[in-house]
């Protein structure tokens, strides 16, 4: 999409970002950093491992409060309890905390609908009452997705929702997030994907932000540059068994349906 003269939701100007550390100098991660996101965009983040996408995600989620859905690299799941609860927790903020107590023992009707009807997009269709700790890491993923959804939010910030899910899942849960999403930023390694599925994409390499293009403008070699061990691997081809689908209907597989300084 086009961002026109609009502002931007949220924009870094020659700001550092990183970690601060008590009695040491603080470690910069992304010096002199500028960069600006506006409403409407679909961006991937790339990058090596290391690179910062998790510490630039984090600069976003401070600056943009509660306006982002968020979806973390570790999931944040709880084990023991359901793929309902866990779901739910996306909104916990929102009701009392004596509702809250209640749907741990009774789950509240509409929320109980509003999460099973969400599960059976996700594929997680009948699952609703078991125990995260119960599932496959695909599927942990899924509910972890499922939370961020449920939050409601315009945008949606990941930080790599699609790293256990396969190619097809990855684009149903991808549709599932835009169609939900007017916003959003994406970590990802599956450059395929970032080039056919993006508007733009934003890379990250030796602490710069090294890509900041349309995803139209952009081809797999460009990506290549974002990981230093690419020489190694096949360059602008396609190799069938991890190629992408670029259509959201070639899929058929899937059973149902850190602060800122
Ligand atoms: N809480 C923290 N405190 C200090 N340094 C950190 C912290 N978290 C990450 N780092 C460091 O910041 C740098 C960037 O890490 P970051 O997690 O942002 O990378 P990433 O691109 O998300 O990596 P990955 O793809 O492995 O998740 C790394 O050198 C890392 O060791």
């Amino acid at each position: 999409m086009v961002a026109g003269n609009r502002p931007p939701l949220v924009g870094f100007a020659g700001e550092d970002l990183g970690y601060p550390r008590k009695r040491q100098h603080d470690q910069v991660v992304l010096p002199n950093l500028t960069l600006e996101l506006h409403e409407g965009e679909r961006i991937a983040l790339l990058g090596e491992s290391g690179a910062g996408k998790s510490t630039l995600l984090a600069a976003l989620r401070e600056r943009l409060c509660r306006e982002a859905a968020w979806c973390p690299q570790q999931h944040g799941l709880v084990g023991q309890l359901s793929v309902y609860h866990n779901i739910y927790m996306g909104r916990l903020p929102e009701h009392s905390a004596l509702a809250n107590l209640w749907n741990l023992v009774h789950p509240l009707k509409r929320p109980w609908r509003d999460v099973n009807e969400l599960c059976e997009l996700l594929g997680l269709g009948g699952l609703a009452k078991r125990p995260v700790s119960q599932l496959s890491g695909g599927q942990r993923q899924r509910v972890a997705i499922g939370r961020a959804l449920y939050q409601q939010r315009t945008l949606f910030l990941g930080d790599e929702p699609l790293a256990s899910v396969d190619p097809h899942q990855a684009l149903r849960l991808l549709a599932l997030i835009d169609e939900r999403h007017a916003t959003t930023v994406i970590a990802l390694h599956q450059r395929e994907l970032a080039l056919t599925h993006f508007d733009r994409v934003w890379g990250l390499r030796g602490g710069q932000l090294v890509i900041d293009a349309p995803a139209s403008e952009l081809t797999l070699g460009d990506l290549d540059a974002l990981y230093p061990d690419a020489n190694d691997q096949v360059t602008g081809s396609r190799d069938a068994s991890n190629a992408w689908p670029t259509q959201a209907s070639d899929m058929t597989s899937l059973p149902c349906s850190r602060g800122r300084l």
